[in-house]
């Protein structure tokens, strides 16, 4: 649905050229949900307004389904930006229309619709982000989440192919943000919707995203499926990501390895090997001995996955590991 070959973007600052972003490539699939993760200044802005050209690159080439947006005229990037919606992270609305007339200001401007239809899509709408009861009030009225809510709907007003949600959630408190991923999920999945975030947490990654690039100094140093990238980090900045998102010190971990005997290993088990009684069989079958140094079980989107760090002894502590591994668990020897 979305590829970019490439794309590079330098702002124009009083006579010099700042470097945003240094030829980034990737491909977006239709009906998935692509998460943009990086630290401020890294580039995630810029990449993302690149998409629905509100900033046009320096080098490169945007698709979009197959076209190159950049060589669209000026009639044609109206048309484009009807296809690609996008939310903001303070939302955008106008406060002095009610929510109703927020919703329907897209579809006013597309022209498309007369006054009953329009009023029947706004009432889809708004049923579809759970604000029917709000449709006459003002967006000072409503919360953060509500705001967020009206957002989504005025960006599916006209129909897009493409839902940009530029650190979406990055103003509300956890369980607010839990329940616009939701919605959001829920969208992609009824309509079928592709979605590309940004944001700069790890956990709106691990909610809804299928796949994940980390962008740093813009450039993307790491890229693909979440449970890869959250389960086997390999760039310093995503490492950084995940073990603040898992709350893990990895210097002190390795510390207090130091005084463990035997051999330390760390075990992935992902979908459903994650609630099979495999650890113990094994122990079992290879007279094996095991402390669990650290573990973590958890849910990335729909899947279940889970970590152990084990300190191994015993009588065949290779043909356990192979046992795992023929198990389908990951085995990484830490020592
Ligand atoms: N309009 C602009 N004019 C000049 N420089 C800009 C402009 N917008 C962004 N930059 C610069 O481009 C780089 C990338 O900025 P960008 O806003 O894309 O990063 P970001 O990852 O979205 O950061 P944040 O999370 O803080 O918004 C930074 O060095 C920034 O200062």
């Amino acid at each position: 649905m979305i590829k970019l070959e490439n794309v590079s973007k330098a702002y124009r600052v009083d006579g010099r050229d700042i470097p945003a972003l240094a030829g980034v490539s990737l491909s977006v699939t239709a009906g998935s949900v692509f998460g943009i993760i990086g630290h401020s200044g890294a580039g995630k802005s810029t990449l993302i307004r690149l998409i629905n050209l509100l900033e046009r690159p320096t080098g490169g080439r945007i698709l979009l389904d197959g076209e190159d947006v950049t060589e669209l005229n000026a009639s044609a990037l109206r048309g484009l930006r009807q296809q690609v919606g996008m939310i903001f992270q303070h939302f955008n609305l106008l406060g002095s229309k009610t929510i109703a007339e927020n919703v329907a200001f897209p579809l006013k401007i597309a022209g498309a619709l007369n006054k009953a239809q329009i009023a029947q899509r706004v009432d889809e709408l708004l049923a579809l982000v759970g604000l029917t009861d709000h449709r006459d009030k003002y967006p000072a009225q409503l919360s953060g989440g509500q705001k967020q809510r009206v957002g989504i709907a005025r960006a599916l007003a006209n129909r897009p192919k493409v839902l940009l949600c530029d650190e979406a959630t990055s103003a509300l408190d956890p369980q607010t943000t839990q329940s616009v991923l939701q919605l959001l999920l829920d969208i992609n999945k009824r309509l079928g919707l592709t979605i590309v975030l940004i944001t700069h947490e790890m956990d709106v990654i691990r909610s809804i995203c299928d796949r994940v690039a980390v962008i740093d100094g813009g450039l993307i140093v790491e890229e693909g499926p979440v449970t890869q990238v959250f389960l086997h980090p390999k760039h310093p900045t995503t490492r950084r990501f995940v073990f603040e998102a898992e709350h893990i010190d990895e210097n002190k971990q390795y510390d207090d390895y130091q005084h463990v005997e035997g051999k330390i290993v760390r075990l992935t088990f992902i979908g459903e090997s994650t609630y099979q009684p495999i650890l113990g069989s094994v122990a079992r079958d290879c007279a094996v001995d095991f402390s669990i140094l650290a573990g973590r079980i958890e849910r990335i989107k729909d899947t279940p996955c889970g970590q152990l760090t084990l300190a191994l002894s015993g009588h065949d502590v290779d043909a356990a590991l192979a046992r795992f591994s023929a198990e389908g668990i990951d085995v990484e020897v830490l020592r």
